[in-house]
This record gives C-alpha cells, structure tokens and sequence, in this order.
C-alpha cells in the first residue's frame, strides 16, 4: 500500500499532492548567523559562482540548483548549512531569544539545534539531547563547523529526560523535532513509502507521546514547546497533541508560519481530537513546492489563548 493515498481526502488538489510528492525535492541551505549575514553569502556566492537562488518567504534560504550543499567554500567555513526548507518552520515558532534556556529534545544531526543557537544570537543554553550516540556525533560536528558554542549534548532516552546532569531544572522553550514515519520525506527518499507500516506508525506515536510529556513537563509555566514531524499521519500528529492535551498542562496556541499551510485535522479513521488541534499547521507538498511537515506551538500551564502574543519571525 502506498501510504500517500490515505490523505487524498485530507488535500484540496489530490493531483498537484501527488505530482509534487514524485518530484525530487530542491537542495537548500540556511545562511548561519553566527558566522556570515544572508546578505555577505549571496555576495560570497556571487564572488566564487555558485548558482542560487533565495527562498522567497524566508530570508537566508537559497536554492542551490546543482544540488551540492557541501561543494563551495561557503559551506566549508561555516557561513551555510545543509537545511531542508520546511526543516527551518519549527526554530521559527519556537522563537527562541538570546540567553534562554532551550531543549532540543531529539536534535540529531543539529540542523535545527545550530539553527536556535543562530537565533539565540548563540548567547544563552541550548542542551541537544538525542538518544542515538552516532547521530550525536554528526550534531557536534555540525556545531564546530557552524562555530556554535552555546550548545551543549547529552544522549538521553528523552521521554525520561533527567536534568541532574545540568545547572538548571527547567527550559524557557522545548523543540521536540520527533522520529516519525516520514512520509513527507518522501520527495528526497521515496524508500520511505516502500518501507512504511501502520504498526511502525503506532509504535512510533508512542514514543512521540512521551517526548512530548516530557516536554511540557521539563518546560518553566508561560514557556513554549513546540511539536514537528515530517509526516502526514494524523496519528502521529494531532493525536499525540491531542493525547498531551488530555494528560499534560499545556494549550496549543495559534501562530503564524510565512507560507501556506493547512489547518490540523480534527477526525481521523474513526478518531476524534481536540477542536485546538486545528490551531497546528500541515504543509503539503504542493503548497509551496516544499517537503512535507507538520508543526504545532503549546503554551505550559493552561489552555492556549488562540493566539500568539510574541509573533513568528519570517
Ligand atoms: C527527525 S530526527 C531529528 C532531526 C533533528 N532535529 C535535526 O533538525 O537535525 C529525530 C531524532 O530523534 C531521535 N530519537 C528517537 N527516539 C528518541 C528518544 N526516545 N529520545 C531522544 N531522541 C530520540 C533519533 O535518533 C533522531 O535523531
């Protein structure tokens, strides 16, 4: 079974959904702040000939049509990164501010851990935990090569994440990128499809779960978690929000993203969710020539008011 047919009543163009999912995916990179403006990359860009062209919703973002991230001294140096387009929307409604305290709860290979380290201005903590130690390596060398050194690694199962190692016992802000089935990867690995289960699905959402508690848990009254997958399922989507709802003290507040997206689903197979679930944002391929992603933003200690009083930065 093709995984992507169970969405077709979930898209509002099921041809241009499946077009787009069968198309491979552009090669992206993010200017890295730490090191260079997005302005002295283009020139950097220009100066050696390396063919981009900017992402036109987010600054900082070029397209790299001969498809080599890593190929030009740019990316040598530290002044780019190899990120995904839709992997930078997480970091944007995380929002996180120079000398906070922030979790990257599962942040192996680190695209987005050097991305909120950028955005802190890399003042401040950010601890990037992931349970796999492999995975940990390529983070610590994303960081040294970006020049990040607000950063620091542990190598926890997060759903029991301790912070006796750690100075403090609680974040301003928790990023939980999760493992998922990632189906919207699917323009740049179409493996996926082939190798994808339901019960991989449901095994996966339960790991989902408990990262998710636990962030909410670890996270001060008033700070913000947000929630991101690279897959369509609903299970492990609005599900595992709308499980975290039911057992956590948290609300999903509404936040802006600066390109199209979908509102969440609030029935699925049978299901129903929390009505808030629609407050998270789906991205679909064919909205923005993207891959696919999913994104939600809680607030700690009590509902979600609606809206997000500190604004998403584009
Ligand atoms: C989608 S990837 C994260 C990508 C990363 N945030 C980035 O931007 O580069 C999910 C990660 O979760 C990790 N993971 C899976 N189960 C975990 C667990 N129970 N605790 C912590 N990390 C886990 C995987 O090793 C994997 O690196």
């Amino acid at each position: 079974m093709n995984p992507l047919d169970r969405y077709e009543s979930l898209v509002d163009d099921v041809d241009a959904f499946r077009a787009a999912c069968d198309r491979s995916l552009p090669s992206v990179v993010r200017a890295n702040g730490v090191a260079a403006s997005p302005d002295r990359v283009r020139e950097a860009f220009d100066e050696s000939g390396v063919a981009y062209e900017p992402v036109d919703w987010h600054d900082g973002l070029f397209r790299l049509p001969d498809g080599n991230p890593g190929g030009n001294w740019p990316y040598v140096h530290g002044w780019t990164h190899g990120q995904e387009e839709v992997s930078v929307l997480p970091t944007l409604a995380l929002d996180p501010r120079p000398g906070e305290r922030v979790w990257d709860a599962c942040a192996a290979p680190g695209s987005k851990t050097t991305q909120i380290a950028d955005a802190m201005d890399d003042e401040g903590t950010v601890v990037a935990n992931d349970n796999n130690l492999g995975r940990l390596s390529a983070l610590r060398h994303n960081a040294e090569r970006l020049g990040i050194t607000n950063t620091i690694v542990t190598n926890q199962d997060a759903r029991n994440f301790s912070t006796k190692p750690l100075a403090f016992d609680e974040f301003d802000r928790a990023l939980v990128d999760a493992p998922c089935s990632c189906e919207g990867t699917c323009r740049k690995n179409p493996d996926v499809l082939d190798q994808w289960t339901l019960d991989h699905v449901h095994a996966v959402a339960g790991i989902q779960k408990g990262v998710l508690a636990r962030a909410v848990q670890a996270t001060r009254p008033g700070g913000t978690v947000v929630y991101s997958t690279c897959t369509f399922a609903p299970e492990e989507n609005e599900a595992v929000l709308d499980h975290v709802l039911a057992n956590e003290d948290c609300g999903l507040v509404a936040f802006d993203l600066p390109l199209d997206t979908d509102p969440g689903v609030t029935e699925w197979e049978g299901e129903t969710y929390d009505e808030s679930v629609t407050r998270a944002k789906r991205i679909y391929p064919h909205r923005n020539d993207t891959g696919g992603f999913f994104c939600a933003k809680l607030r700690v200690g009590g509902e979600g008011d609606g809206s997000d009083g500190e604004g998403v930065a584009a």
